[in-house]
């Protein structure tokens, strides 16, 4: 295989992959031709301790997209964000089980280093969360972790810091805290950060919640920007926002175990975002999209 995240061989560049035969849908419709499935999710189940928080979830998200998660509070849409990079990892309790292959190797298999699959997998969190370290070192912690010194570090920040729309906001005041950013500039740094280290993903769970509407736009703006080198997997509660922005769209809901009398997470529909939006298949996700939902 060619990209394998076993052990610490660190490829610099996440790509290529192996070659997936496209899927049969119809021609002309952007996106309906798909690239590279990097993740293909089956039958996965996500547990905290006894209780289960997501029940059998498959599909696949395809390189360069920007895949939404939406539905209900507590349907699972995090949780299920967290297992794509073993992120449950950290949390007391917290099982998956199913696979949840990235280019065909399941992340779970116990040869995988999760450092690895966090580094090629990276995540922009809904509340900003800058370290209290200047604009610089926020943004070259990753790469130093790695190794990178000198010159070639003052570059691997400025690039990150430009793919992350923010370069001329801050080349001034590198050496200024992280702190003192406004919240929409302080979630592209942590943007920058996430993306300083190459990964190939990038998830974001509710990335604009904080923001104000023109803070929201420009992570909008750059999400667009960055997906032609990135692929992106973002948890919204904004409908509006997955509409304008995503390619493809999982739509969840939650049903109630009768004999605990709690929900557990389920994936309803998955499918171009604008089949979701405008023709939806399942008259739950129907009723979800134009509001009629509870
Ligand atoms: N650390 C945890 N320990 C135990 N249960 C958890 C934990 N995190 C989430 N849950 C439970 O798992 C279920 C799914 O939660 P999750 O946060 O993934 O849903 P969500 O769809 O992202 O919700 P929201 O839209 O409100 O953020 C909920 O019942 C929640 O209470």
């Amino acid at each position: 295989m060619a990209d394998q995240i076993v052990g610490t061989e660190r490829p610099r560049v996440a790509t290529p992959h192996r070659l997936v035969v496209p899927r049969e849908e119809p021609a002309g419709e952007s996106p309906a031709v798909r690239g590279e499935t990097v993740f293909d999710l089956r039958d996965v189940n996500v547990f905290y301790g006894a209780f289960k928080a997501v029940r059998d979830v498959s599909f696949e998200v395809a390189e360069h997209e920007i895949t939404a998660l939406i539905g209900p509070s507590g349907c699972g849409k995090s949780t299920l964000l967290r297992s794509l990079n073993r992120m449950n990892d950290l949390i007391p309790g917290a099982r998956v089980e199913g696979t949840v292959a990235y280019h065909g190797e399941n992340i779970y298999d116990a040869e995988i280093d999760p450092v690895e699959v966090r580094r090629r997998i990276g995540m922009v969190f809904q509340k900003p969360n800058p370290f209290p370290k200047s604009i610089f070192d926020n943004v070259a912690f990753g790469p130093r972790l790695n190794g990178v010194r000198g010159s070639t570090l003052d570059d691997v920040v400025e690039q990150a810091l430009r793919n992350a729309a923010l370069w001329d906001e801050v080349k001034a005041k590198l050496k200024q805290s992280g702190l003192s950013l406004s919240g929409g500039q302080q979630q592209r740094l942590c943007i920058a950060r996430a993306i300083a280290v190459e990964p190939e993903v990038v998830l974001m769970d509710e990335p604009c919640s904080a923001l104000d509407p023109i803070a929201t736009a420009r992570i909008e703006d750059l999400m667009q920007q960055i997906k032609d080198k990135y692929t992106i997997v973002i948890v919204t509660h904004n409908m509006q926002q997955a509409a304008r922005i995503s390619d493809r769209t999982a739509f969840f809901s939650t049903e109630v175990n009768p004999e605990s009398d709690t929900r557990t997470g389920l994936l309803v529909e998955f499918d171009e975002t604008s089949q979701i939006f405008s023709n939806p298949n399942d008259e739950r996700t129907e009723n979800y999209v134009t509001g009629r939902f509870g």
